[in-house]
């Protein structure tokens, strides 16, 4: 592990629990580093944004590209961005403004299965918020990883917001395969479409909502490994790779990064999250890494 942080510039500052600690980089950023028995995740402060995790004696899951900004001042290329409180660049800034937030420390409690390590935003920590509410985000690492993403109304009048969880997944991505996306989709790249596919293989770029997506869905690598997910709170997954000629012009995707990564995104975006006063809504995508 201390290799991943060295490679990252990140130094570790303190202990906070027995697997948990905190780490900065040279720009004072700051990040949660979980080494617990049985899995490793790293964390960014900075839109409570997971950049690394594996189970023990297993291989990276998220790809983190070699020229994102790691310093605050445009959002992480790579792991899982929350985009919060819409999907996409139906407003500005794209995928919504929680991803560049410095988000706060709110509990960790480790056991012999996991840690949990929650982290949070509020209304009171932004200029300007358009309502009241608290947001969660709560990782739960070990043999396996769970991503809960909470939303809970604080104002007096119901709300209206969307979501999604961006994971980037390292994996080769011409010969991975994703499963279980249902059959139907927009085609983003051909003015939203509506397209039939059940399987596909990738190899140019790739914008699809698939609108009547499966809990559970399965990502094979080439070498027939695989990652399970499983997501609850979504109405949609996104499929996404730019292809190498559109990553070209992706100034922070390094040179050859798009063939290694696919994103396999749960989001909330077709009928938007209505929250009464003090309801709480969650998105969540669970991986697991059959041996
Ligand atoms: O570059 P961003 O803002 O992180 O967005 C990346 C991609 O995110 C995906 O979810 C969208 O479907 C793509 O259209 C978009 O390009």
């Amino acid at each position: 592990m201390t290799e991943r942080l060295k490679e990252l510039g990140l130094s570790i500052d303190k202990q906070l629990d027995n697997a948990v600690f905190s780490a900065t980089n040279n720009d004072g950023m700051l990040f949660y580093w979980i080494d617990h028995p049985l899995g490793k995740a790293l964390i960014s402060a900075y839109g409570a944004h997971i950049i690394s995790y594996h189970p023990s004696n297993q291989s990276e899951q998220f790809w983190l590209s070699k020229a994102s900004a790691l310093d605050g001042s445009a959002p992480i290329r790579g792991g899982v961005p929350i985009c919060w409180p819409w999907f996409g660049n139906t407003r500005q800034p794209n995928h919504g403004y929680a991803r560049t937030q410095i988000w706060k420390l709110a509990s960790i409690n480790t056991t012999e299965e996991n840690t949990e390590i929650t982290l949070a935003l509020s209304d009171d920590m932004l200029d300007k918020a358009e309502f009241k509410f608290s947001l969660e985000c709560k990782f739960t690492v070990g043999e396996e990883l769970q991503i809960d993403l909470s939303t809970t109304n604080l104002d007096n009048h119901p709300i209206e917001l969307g979501a999604a969880l961006h994971s980037y997944f390292a994996t080769h991505r011409d010969s991975a395969k994703v499963s279980g996306m249902g059959d139907s989709f927009l085609d983003k790249t051909d003015d939203f479409a509506k397209k039939t596919q059940t399987e596909f293989a990738l190899s140019e770029e790739t914008d699809r909502l698939y609108t009547q997506p499966n809990h559970h869905i399965t990502l094979t690598h080439g070498n027939g490994h695989q990652l399970k997910l499983a997501h609850q709170g979504e109405d949609t997954v996104v499929i996404w790779n730019p292809g190498d000629t559109k990553a070209e012009g992706i100034a922070d995707i390094h040179a050859g990064g798009a063939q290694e990564y696919l994103c396999v995104e749960a989001v909330r975006t077709q009928n938007p999250i209505q929250l009464g006063v003090k309801e709480t809504y969650t998105l969540s995508q669970h991986l697991s890494v059959p041996i």
